[in-house]
């Protein structure tokens, strides 16, 4: 007889599978997919609008330690479960790896088809892939005064903000703001955001390698884009590395896998809330891309590699686990963090991290490259330092531990780009998402004052909207408010706990 776990496991193991089956989508494009998603959607949303608008879902003990656990904010594509990591509409990093189209002739996922999932729900079939591939090579020249901004830049100027303020300009042909002005209806927000994050996403690799050719390769021809290829494997053609398959084939896997960890990471929770205002898609990832440049959040995998190589010029070669831990303790007393280990949510080493290094482990040159033996033995001692250390929750890798080491072993050694390669990956397919939430679906605020709870409690409740709900779903089918919690001074906040 099978245990309760056994069963438990076994049953959801067959869900999967046939959620798999049923989510192999048809032929139909991606537009005319979300078309026939969309309504069901909104139906899904105004039912539970009607039946549990003053159901709470969450209390808030306090309001000055980085808003932790706090559940204020729809986000339907994916869920992060501290231990287990992320799911994209339930599907695990494995799941996906199982389900989700390549490139032709590659193994690993490619970004439309991470894109697709998001975007819908399902599971693309490989023509699909491929028809969205083409589209977005078709659209992947940049406008020339585009081309003429980015070249004006200082080659000084870090990689990063070039892309945040390149990405900005080009609402410039944001279809969403001159529908805007021509006074278009809530319910055909969605198509117009859809078009800019569409042509969003199929200017990116010529916009980021064109960064990257002028601040490290300047000179360099920049070849067309190849109608024929995936958006990664033109990205990894501009960059200059498209005949290293195995660089080209761990690009669409990084991108893939960075594109969404669900609402509430910086840089998603950015997107969210200036898309929230109606700012055009260009405009709110261009916001989203300035938090991702942050060292406590994408920036993270180029100071894993400056620290990784620090250790490595400091140590030599053939390290022992003893030198590594007092590497980390110097770096521990000396009030730094130690890069790409820590979560704001995860709680296990991170699943992407996982599935770095498992790809990492398929290519006998990375397995047996210094910097990822030096990754691979920093995992080994780091998490019990870091226990030792007491300070962090979570003492286990993020995905930027090892995400860089990888570029690097390849010969992409100019650490300070790879935040743009992050960058790239939030745009192709978590900011599309994003958008698109905004503007189908409503959010949670912060609610009023819990009596009854201790300290500075918050009763979370999702009836406090902008709009009256009806109105909200009249007035936009695919609408939700603008993002606009309560804050409280330091007095205030003092006063309420008092009040206990
Ligand atoms: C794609 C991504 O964004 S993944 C994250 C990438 N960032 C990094 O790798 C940077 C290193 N890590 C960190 O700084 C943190 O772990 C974060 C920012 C990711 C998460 O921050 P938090 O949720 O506040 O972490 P946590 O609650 O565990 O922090 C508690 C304490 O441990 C410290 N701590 C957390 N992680 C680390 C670390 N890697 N090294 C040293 N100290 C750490 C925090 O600074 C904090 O110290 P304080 O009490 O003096 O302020
Ligand atoms: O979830 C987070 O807070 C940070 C992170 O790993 C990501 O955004 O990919």
């Amino acid at each position: 007889m099978l245990s309760r776990t056994a069963l438990a496991s076994r049953q959801s193991a067959l869900r999967r599978s046939s959620l798999f089956t049923q989510r192999f989508a048809s032929t139909k494009s991606l537009r005319e997919t979300l078309q026939e998603v969309i309504p069901a959607k909104q139906e899904q949303l105004k039912k539970l609008k009607t039946e549990h608008a003053q159901a709470v879902v969450g209390e808030v003990e306090n309001i000055i330690g980085g808003m932790r656990g706090l559940k204020a904010m729809l986000w339907d594509a994916s869920v992060l479960d501290p231990l287990e990591g992320i799911r994209f509409h339930g599907l695990s990093i494995p799941d996906c790896q199982k389900v989700l189209p390549a490139a032709p002739g590659g193994k690993e996922i490619i970004p439309e088809s991470m894109l697709w999932l998001l975007l819908t729900g399902q599971v693309p079939t490989p023509e699909q892939t491929r028809e969205l591939s083409r589209e977005l090579a078709e659209k992947g020249e940049l406008p020339k005064f585009i081309e003429e901004l980015v070249d004006s830049f200082p080659q000084t100027l870090h990689p990063m903000t070039q892309l945040g303020m390149a990405v900005a300009a080009l609402n410039h042909d944001s279809s969403f703001q001159a529908a805007y002005e021509k006074g278009m209806k809530k319910s055909e927000y969605w198509t117009h955001t859809l078009e800019d994050c569409i042509n969003l996403i199929a200017r990116l690799p010529a916009l980021a390698a064109r960064i990257y050719r002028n601040v490290y390769k300047p000179g360099n021809p920049l070849p067309a884009i190849n109608k024929d290829l995936d958006l990664v494997g033109n990205y990894s053609n501009l960059l200059g590395y498209g005949d290293n398959h195995s660089l080209t084939e761990y690009l669409r896997l990084y991108i893939a896998l960075h594109g969404d960890h669900e609402g509430g990471n910086a840089s998603a929770h950015t997107a969210h809330l200036v898309g929230s205002t109606l700012s055009d898609p260009y405009l709110s990832y261009s916001a989203a891309l300035f938090a991702l440049a942050g060292p406590l959040h994408g920036l993270a995998n180029q100071e894993v590699l400056r620290w990784q190589l620090a250790m490595q010029k400091e140590l030599g070669d053939n390290v022992t686990p003893e030198q590594i831990k007092d590497y980390l303790w110097k770096t521990l007393k000396s009030g730094q963090v130690v890069p790409g280990y820590g979560h704001g949510v995860l709680r296990n080493p991170d699943p992407r991290f996982i599935a770095l290094q498992q790809f990492c482990d398929g290519k006998p040159e990375l397995k047996s490259s210094p910097i990822i033996e030096l990754v691979n033995k920093t995992f080994q001692v780091a998490p019990d330092v870091l226990k030792e250390h007491g300070k962090t929750k979570n003492p286990y890798p993020n995905v930027d531990a090892t995400s860089g080491c990888v570029l690097y072993h390849y010969g992409l050694t100019e650490f300070k780009y790879y935040t743009v390669i992050f960058g790239v990956s939030r745009g192709n397919v978590d900011y599309p998402d994003v958008i698109l939430s905004a503007h189908i679906y409503f959010d949670c605020s912060l609610g009023s004052f819990d009596p009854a709870g201790v300290g500075t409690r918050y009763v979370v409740a999702i009836d406090v909207f902008d709009i009256p709900l009806n109105d909200v779903v009249l007035i936009s089918a695919l609408g939700m408010p603008l993002e606009r919690p309560k804050s409280l001074s330091l007095d205030a906040i003092e006063k309420l706990v008092k009040k206990d």
